[in-house]
């Protein structure tokens, strides 16, 4: 196991600034993902962990070390791929057992006839079989081991990634993507068996994916990264809650945060289209943005009034879209109960409570003042 640090990373292509100066240390043990929007970087930083790719300036240590001139191999990591990377000529068995014969074995009691032959290969066999064996039973492999990839579903070719990674006995396993192959189901089902994976062997974890569900119901803490940055490095809730940036809040969640153009008065009342939202406290007259997720938003009364122009009904859940007069895009309610769900064209009263609010400013930074007193009940907005 071993903790891993990132100190000020920057990478450049060329001309183009990749990273910009990431700093983060992953404690031993932890499951952290790299999440953002794609192009933003992550995997270039996850393979700057696992040694194939080279920072421009910056520093990576793992375990106290630094690995900066430590070859890829020699830094006990394990990397799960989008692809998986299996050798497909070979069977799940020796695609498993490829890492400890390399590891154990020398060139030539690797060559099939001749290391036949040879006394050791034949006891590092017998052990190499045992630890196979050990890991694809955790992973419930074992009815495939005679298998080739070709004639695997996504989730078992998965999970024969993984098994390769678990064998070596690695101090960190760098994930890229890994479920983004699959299909919708299976990805919540491997969801799952990662988490639990994780838990059984308490190893660091680090997966990058663009997904933010999927780092927001695996993760210890989530490190979202938006073009080069680390914007925001904490436990998922709390990114959720807090966002301290509104590219934050806005890639945390779906469907995505309302964002509400507003106005912070001198007074420290803040409105919303001349309406009063709630009080954030006295200070500078400034525009400002209202950040209210989904289902923050009451329905059915409250002093805005919107036209419902579009429902999306899940079943167990439902989103309904309000156009509001004077707003670009439709406000979107999350209601729980579908039995109550406003009919297509009438027109819906809503509002939030204060505490529902996140207040940016114009350059998305976030204003730490909640909003206190409730909105006042004001005439209404028109409907569109
Ligand atoms: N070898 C390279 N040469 C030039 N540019 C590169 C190279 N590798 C990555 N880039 C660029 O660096 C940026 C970040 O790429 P990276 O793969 O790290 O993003 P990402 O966040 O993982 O995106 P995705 O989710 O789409 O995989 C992209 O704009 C990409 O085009």
């Amino acid at each position: 196991m071993a903790r891993i640090e990132l100190n000020a990373i920057r990478k450049s292509f060329d001309t183009t600034d990749v990273l910009k100066g990431v700093d983060l240390a992953i404690e031993d043990g932890e499951f952290v993902s790299l999440v953002g929007p794609s192009g933003c970087g992550k995997s270039t930083l996850l393979r700057i962990i696992a040694g194939l790719e080279q920072q421009s300036t910056g520093e990576v240590r793992i375990g106290g070390r630094p690995v900066d001139g430590v070859r890829p191999s020699q830094r006990n990591l394990a990397m799960v791929f989008q692809s998986y990377a299996l050798y497909p000529h070979l069977s799940v068995y020796d695609n498993i057992a490829v890492p400890l014969r390399m590891k154990r074995l020398s060139t030539l009691e690797r060559m099939p006839v001749l290391g036949r032959l040879l006394p050791n290969r034949h006891r590092v066999e017998r052990e190499i079989r045992g630890e196979v064996e050990r890991v694809t039973d955790q992973l419930e492999l074992s009815a495939f081991l005679k298998r080739k990839p070709g004639q695997l579903s996504g989730g078992q070719r998965q999970r024969v990634a993984v098994g390769r990674a678990i064998v070596r006995q690695p101090v960190a396993f760098l994930f890229d993507e890994p479920l983004s192959n699959l299909d919708a189901k299976l990805r919540v089902h491997m969801r799952a068996e990662i988490a639990q994976l994780h838990r059984r062997l308490g190893t660091t974890f680090v997966y990058v994916t663009h997904d933010q569900a999927e780092a927001m119901t695996m993760s210890g803490r989530i490190a979202v990264m938006i073009g080069g940055e680390l914007v925001q490095v904490g436990r998922p809730a709390e990114v959720y809650d807090d966002p301290r940036d509104i590219r934050v809040a806005e890639f945390v969640g779906s469907p995505k945060i309302n964002i509400l153009p507003g106005h912070l008065r001198a007074d420290g009342q803040v409105e919303m289209l001349g309406y009063p939202l709630g009080l954030a406290g006295s200070g500078l007259a400034r525009p400002c943005r209202a950040g209210v997720r989904p289902e923050r938003i009451e329905l059915g009364a409250g002093a805005f009034c919107g036209a419902v122009v579009h429902v999306e009904n899940m079943g167990a859940e439902a989103f309904v879209h309000l156009g509001v007069d004077g707003l670009a895009t439709p406000v979107l309610a999350r209601i729980g109960d579908v039995r109550q769900l406003p009919p297509l064209g009438s027109s819906a009263r809503f509002g939030f409570a204060p505490d529902a609010v996140r207040l940016f400013d114009a350059a998305g930074k976030r204003i730490e003042t909640r909003l206190t007193a409730a909105p006042q009940r004001a005439r209404e907005v028109a409907v569109v």
